[in-house]
């Protein structure tokens, strides 16, 4: 086969793109500028994409002696990505930008431009499986890291992405991939793990979204709709988040608030106790299927965040649409999140919560009958 090796200058797409050149393909190491560099200077300094890991990934297909090219998608991961990042927030809804970029900028862009130049696949570095079944379908399944397993944000990829994709490093430790990059001898194999958001590069996703959205002061109220302090703006808030409310500890007691919503329509966010974040029944939208989409009532697992726990559900699919009951409750689940579903180890759709609320007694009575 032809590939695209995507190659982030960082040491796992570099043992990546070693492995799918030992196996035999043709390979052409991509990197991938997605910063604008003169919109962000200073932030991109320190964030992804710099010219420093362009020029990690360049040294890597060199020792490699496959060609080596920098695309520009830059635009349209301001556009898919960063602008979606802020219009979320901005609704008061919580975003994953990994997700949103593995959907829209790598398996998507990306992928297009590999088809269209004649290539049959990209690699990453990505910690997860791709597994053929005997009738030539391909499936989505955990990596056997699970420290490093990022199944989770693969899960918008629909079967045609799936069949398009290799992942050589989702049978691999971490441990294991950073020693064969040290035997290869590559320049990158101490390079530390990217963490975070890439584009947010000191961490402080507040800040950087008040730079963009300026102050907009507004209530923090309790359940009760009693203001007990003030913000600076709804979208630097989200569902479960207890630092950072500016409560006015006066009208309070001394236990602990927790954020229950964010309410962007009336820029308020409201807060209340411990109790009061946990939900079980989920209404998701753009579902998506890594094969066909699954027919009445399924029992899965159902995953709320990279490297979250998997909790016990059942699920049914409705169009776009995803209604999931989760067995017990969990925590701090906010609107814009996506709810991964896996049977065992594969992953079997996903869809972004578009509400999250908490069963009645008789409806949870109910299902435990059934
Ligand atoms: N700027 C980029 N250009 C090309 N490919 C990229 C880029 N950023 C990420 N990728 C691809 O997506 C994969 C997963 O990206 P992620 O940001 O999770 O990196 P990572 O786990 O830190 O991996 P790495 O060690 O390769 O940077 C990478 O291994 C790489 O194949």
């Amino acid at each position: 086969m032809r590939v695209v090796a995507a190659m982030s200058g960082g040491v796992d797409s570099a043992v990546a793109a070693a492995r799918v050149m030992e196996a035999g393909h043709e390979v052409v190491g991509v990197h991938l500028a997605l910063s604008q560099q003169a919109a962000t200077l200073r932030e991109s300094a320190r964030g992804c994409c710099t010219i420093e890991d362009a020029g990690d990934a360049r040294r890597v297909a060199d020792r490699l002696g496959i060609p080596f090219y920098v695309w520009d998608l830059a635009e349209r991961f301001r556009h898919d990505v960063v602008d979606d990042f802020v219009a979320e927030y901005e609704a008061g809804r919580t975003p994953n930008p990994c997700l949103r970029c593995n959907e829209k900028i790598k398996f998507a862009a990306l992928l297009d431009k590999a088809l269209a130049l004649g290539f049959d696949a990209v690699a990453t570095g990505h910690y997860a499986q791709v597994v053929e079944r005997a009738d030539g379908g391909r499936e989505l399944h955990r990596a056997v890291d699970p420290a490093k397993d990022q199944s989770y944000v693969l899960g918008v990829l629909d079967a045609d992405q799936l069949a398009r994709s290799l992942f050589p490093l989702g049978g691999s430790t971490k441990p294991q991939v950073r020693e064969e990059a040290r035997e290869r001898g590559f320049s990158v194999a101490r390079k530390p793990d990217s963490h975070d958001i890439c584009f947010v590069a000191d961490g402080d996703t507040r800040g950087w979204l008040t730079r963009r959205l300026g102050e907009r002061p507004g209530e923090v109220v309790d359940e009760s709709g009693r203001v007990v302090g003030q913000h600076a703006g709804s979208y630097g808030f989200t569902v479960g988040q207890r630092r950072g409310l500016g409560l006015d500890r006066s009208t309070l007691d001394g236990a602990p608030r927790f954020v229950l919503e964010v309410d962007a329509a009336r820029n308020r966010v409201v807060v209340g106790p411990q109790e009061l974040l946990g939900v079980d029944v989920l209404v998701g939208d753009h579902a998506r299927w890594c094969g066909p989409a699954p027919e009445g009532v399924v029992t899965v697992g159902a995953q709320l965040r990279a490297h979250g726990e998997e909790v016990p559900a059942t699920a049914r699919a409705d169009g776009d649409r995803l209604h999931v009951r989760l067995e017990r409750r969990v925590r701090g689940v906010a609107p814009g999140q996506s709810v991964v579903l896996y049977d065992g180890t594969r992953v079997v759709g996903s869809a972004t919560v578009a509400q999250a609320t908490r069963a009645t007694t008789a409806s949870r009575a109910a299902t435990d009958r059934r």
